[in-house]
């Protein structure tokens, strides 16, 4: 499929661009020591990512708890604990998808502006551009905590639209998670779905995306 007439492109982060999960899963299984909670491994972490970070703990806490006392925990410091482990380890084994720094470099350098909506808290983002190197391609970046809302609304989305002065119908939205889709269509906007992220272990064609990609590396063909 190719997309004629787009300027903007949105892209989600965990799942599209980046595997953040061993970071994410380490980070998770420090807090999880602290209360001698079993370790998860990075399977079982998979489907409790998409909504943000506070579910993202909730969900692994209700996890390894299932059937043990939790009544120690508080969930605050849990998730205290959770952030002060990812700050310092935001980037250790998280790495680009194949393909991505590439398209990166083709889409930015054929003029569309590039932008990130993802679903993590706005202060981490950055370091991790930083990190890998792709920084200097993106306009903007939002997380979870930057506008009232977060996705699925479609409110993120409009956000960065508005603020590159962009019409719905020129913007791209590209991610793997049905957050990202039902985001896009709650917008009104064009969407590719990405095969290879997490989704909850669901199918991405499951929620009818305009089209799919099963490597990044295929959105140079769509644009
Ligand atoms: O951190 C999350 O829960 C999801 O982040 P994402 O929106 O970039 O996939």
């Amino acid at each position: 499929m190719i997309f004629n007439n787009k300027k903007l492109i949105i892209f989600d982060f965990d799942g599209t661009l980046i595997n953040s999960i061993p970071d994410l899963t380490l980070s998770i299984n420090k807090m999880l020591s602290n209360y001698n909670l079993p370790k998860l491994t990075i399977e079982q972490v998979i489907p409790f990512i998409g909504n943000g970070a506070k579910p993202l703990v909730e969900r692994s806490i209700n996890y390894a708890t299932n059937g043990l006392e939790k009544s120690n925990i508080i969930f605050e410091e849990a998730f205290e604990l959770y952030l002060d482990s990812y700050r310092q380890n935001i980037c250790n084994k998280t790495y680009t998808y194949n393909g991505v720094v590439d398209t990166l470099k083709y889409l930015h350098k054929k003029g569309y502006k590039l932008a990130i909506c993802t679903n993590k808290p706005y202060i981490f983002i950055e370091p991790i551009l930083k990190k890998l190197n792709i920084r200097d391609y993106f306009n903007h970046w939002i997380g979870e905590d930057s506008i009232t809302e977060k996705k699925p609304s479609a409110a993120p989305l409009l956000y960065l639209a508005e603020k590159e002065n962009v019409e719905i119908s020129s913007c791209l939205m590209v991610g793997d998670s049905k957050n990202d889709i039902y985001a896009a269509k709650n917008a009104d906007m064009d969407c590719v779905g990405v095969s290879y992220g997490y989704n909850y272990n669901e199918h991405i064609a499951d929620y009818n995306p305009t089209h799919i990609i099963d490597n990044f590396a295929e959105l140079q063909e769509c644009l």
